[in-house]
C-alpha cells in the first residue's frame, strides 16, 4: 500500500475503543484530544475510555483465554508473524503517524518500525520454543515434570517515547506465551496502537485476545483492573513514580508485574578511548529519539585528560542536528513530547547554569508554536546540579572530568537508577572490570546503541524490575508448574 499523506492517514487510523476485538465508542461517548508537538494543534479526538470499558476489556479477556492458551503455539506465531508482515507494508504508515503524534524526526519513526516489529517476528519464533523439563526425583521416588503455562490476562501501560515499540515489546511475548492482553496506551499516543490493533484484527486475532483502551483518565481506568482477582499480570513503561505507584497496588493484589522505569545513564569516555569513536556513540546515545528514551546518555564523564578534545568534537556534531517539526525532511531533531517536558528541561538547564555549568551549545529554546528545545551541551556541571540527579529525557548532554578509574565509576553509579551504562576505551581489561562495577541492567562498551530485540532489556534500583526482549522476555509472561509423577 503507498503512503498516505497526514490527512488521509489520520482518517484512517479508528479512533473508537479496540474491545476484545471490537471497535466501539467510550462508554461515556467522550473523547480527547491528540496534539502535535510541532504545533501543539489537535491531530485527532480518541474515544476517552471509562472504567466500565476496561472491565468488558477484561471479561472478554477471562473469556478468550482459555481458548487462547489452547491455540497451538505455531498458531500463535503465524499470527505474529503475520502481522509482522503487515505491518512492514505500513512501515511507512506507521512512521509518519508516530511522528505526528510523539513529534520525532521521521528518520527516528523509521527506525523504530523497524525495532518494534522485530519483537513480533523474534516473539513469533519464541512462542514455539516455550518449553518445561523433565526430572527423575533425586530419591528415585518418581519423575518431576516441569510445565510452563501463560500467566493469565494481563494489562500493559505503555509510555509515549516509542509508542509502537513499548507496545510490541509487551503484545508480543504476551501473545506468543498464550495470555490476552489489555493495553493502556499514553494518552499523548494513542494512535499508533490503535492502528496496530486494526492490523492485528485483520490478521485475524481471535475476538477477546486484545484490547487497546486510550484514555485520559490512567488512574482511573486501570485502577479497578488492578483490584481485580482475574487480572494476572501488570507490565509498566514509564516515569519511577507512577512506576512506584502501580507496584504498591500491583503488589496488595500480588500481580506478577514488570516494571521498565527512569533511567540517568552514564556514559564514561576513558582517557585511553578512541576519541571519535566515542562521540558518535555519545550523539547516538546522547540524541537517539531526541534523548527521549529511558536508556539515553545524560551524564558525560569524561578524562580530564581528553575533556577539551572531546567536548570540542560533541559539539560540532551535536551543532549538526536540524531542529524542527519531525515530518520536515531536513529534521534530525523533533520537538519534545508536551509542554511540561520541554519545561522540565528548562529548569534543569538552568539550575545547571546557575551553578556553573558552562553552556558549550544551546540552552536557549526558539521563539513560535511547539515544544523544541535545541541540542545542549554543558561543560563543568557542578556535582550538586539537579540534572546529573533527575532524568531530562531532552536533547542535553550534561558533562563532567574525572582523574581515576575510581572516581569514574563513583560518579558513574551516583544515580538513583540503574537502567543503561555506556563506556569507552580500548582496553578490554578495564571494559570488563568497569561493566562488572556499574549499577545497571544494560551496558553499552565502545557502542551507542544497546537495544536489541535478542537482549533482556530492563534495569535495577529505581529503574525497575523484570526484562523485555530476549529468551526472558516470554519468561515474564509464563508461570512455571510441576507434576510430580509416580
Ligand atoms: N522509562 C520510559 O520509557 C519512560 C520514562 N518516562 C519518564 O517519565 C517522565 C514523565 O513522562 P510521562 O509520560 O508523564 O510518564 P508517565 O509515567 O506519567 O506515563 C507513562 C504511562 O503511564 C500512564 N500513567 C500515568 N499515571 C498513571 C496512573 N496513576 N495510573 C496508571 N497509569 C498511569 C500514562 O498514561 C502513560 O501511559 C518523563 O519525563 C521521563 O522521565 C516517560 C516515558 C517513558
Ligand atoms: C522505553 C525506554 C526507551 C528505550 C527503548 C529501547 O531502546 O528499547
Amino acid at each position: 500500500m503507498g503512503s498516505m499523506d497526514t490527512s488521509e492517514l489520520i482518517r484512517s487510523v479508528p479512533t473508537d475503543l479496540f474491545l476484545g476485538g471490537e471497535w466501539v465508542p467510550s462508554g461515556n461517548r467522550a473523547t480527547f484530544p491528540v496534539h502535535d508537538p510541532a504545533t501543539g494543534d489537535v491531530l485527532a479526538e480518541v474515544a476517552d475510555a471509562a472504567p466500565e470499558d476496561a472491565m468488558r476489556a477484561l471479561d472478554a479477556a477471562v473469556a478468550a483465554g482459555r481458548d487462547w492458551a489452547a491455540t497451538p503455539p505455531r498458531e500463535r506465531a503465524e499470527l505474529l508473524r503475520t502481522v509482522w508482515s503487515k505491518i512492514s507494508e505500513r512501515a511507512d504508515d506507521f512512521a509518519l503517524l508516530m511522528t505526528l503524534e510523539m513529534g520525532k524526526a521521521l528518520p527516528e519513526s523509521r527506525s523504530e518500525v523497524a525495532y518494534g516489529t522485530e519483537f513480533l517476528r523474534w516473539f513469533s519464533e519464541e512462542a514455539v520454543r516455550i518449553a518445561g523439563r523433565y526430572t527423575p526425583a533425586p530419591a528415585g521416588n518418581g519423575r518431576i515434570l516441569v510445565t510452563k503455562q501463560p500467566v493469565g490476562p494481563c494489562l500493559a501501560i505503555t509510555p509515549w517515547n516509542f509508542p509502537l515499540a513499548m507496545g510490541t515489546r509487551k503484545i508480543a511475548p504476551a501473545l506468543a506465551a498464550g495470555c490476552t492482553m489489555l493495553v493502556k496506551p499514553a494518552s499523548e499516543t494513542p494512535l499508533t496502537l490503535l492502528l496496530l490493533a486494526q492490523i492485528f484484527a485483520e490478521a485475524g486475532l481471535p475476538a477477546g485476545v486484545l484490547s487497546v483502551l486510550p484514555t485520559s483518565r490512567a488512574g482511573d481506568v486501570t485502577g479497578p483492573l488492578l483490584e481485580d482477582p482475574r487480572l494476572r499480570k501488570l507490565t509498566f513503561t514509564g516515569s519511577t513514580a507512577v512506576g512506584r505507584a502501580l507496584a504498591e497496588k500491583a503488589g496488595r493484589s500480588l500481580l506478577r508485574t514488570s516494571l521498565e522505569l527512569g533511567g540517568n545513564a552514564p556514559f564514561v569516555v576513558f582517557d585511553d578511548a578512541d576519541l571519535d569513536a566515542a562521540v558518535e556513540g555519545a550523539v547516538a546515545a546522547k540524541l537517539r529519539n531526541g534523548g527521549e528514551a529511558c536508556t539515553a546518555a545524560n551524564r558525560f564523564h569524561v578524562a580530564n585528560s581528553v575533556r577539551e578534545e572531546f567536548v570540542t568534537k560533541l559539539t560540532e556534531r551535536m551543532a549538526s542536528y536540524r531542529l524542527g517539526p519531525g515530518t520536515d525532511p531536513d529534521t534530525t531533531l523533533g520537538p519534545l513530547i508536551n509542554e511540561n517536558q520541554k519545561k522540565t528541561v528548562i529548569e534543569l538547564v538552568e539550575d545547571a547554569v546557575a551553578g556553573g555549568a558552562r553552556v558549550r551549545l544551546g540552552g536557549e529554546t526558539p521563539e513560535g508554536p511547539g515544544w523544541f528545545y535545541p541540542a545542549t551541551v554543558l561543560d563543568d556541571v557542578p556535582r550538586s546540579a539537579r540534572i546529573l540527579r533527575e532524568e531530562v529525557f531532552g536533547p542535553v548532554a550534561a558533562v563532567t572530568g574525572f582523574d581515576t578509574e575510581d572516581e569514574a565509576i563513583a560518579a558513574a553509579n551516583d544515580t538513583e537508577y540503574g537502567l543503561a551504562a555506556y563506556i569507552f576505551t580500548r582496553d578490554l581489561d578495564r571494559a570488563l572490570r568497569v561493566s562488572d562495577a556499574l549499577e545497571s541492567g544494560i551496558v553499552g562498551v565502545n557502542r551507542g546503541v544497546v537495544s536489541d530485540v535478542a537482549a533482556p532489556f530492563g534495569g535495577i534500583k529505581s529503574s525497575g524490575v523484570g526484562r523485555e526482549g530476549g529468551t526472558e522476555g516470554i519468561e515474564e509472561y509464563l508461570e512455571t508448574k510441576y507434576i510430580a509423577l509416580r
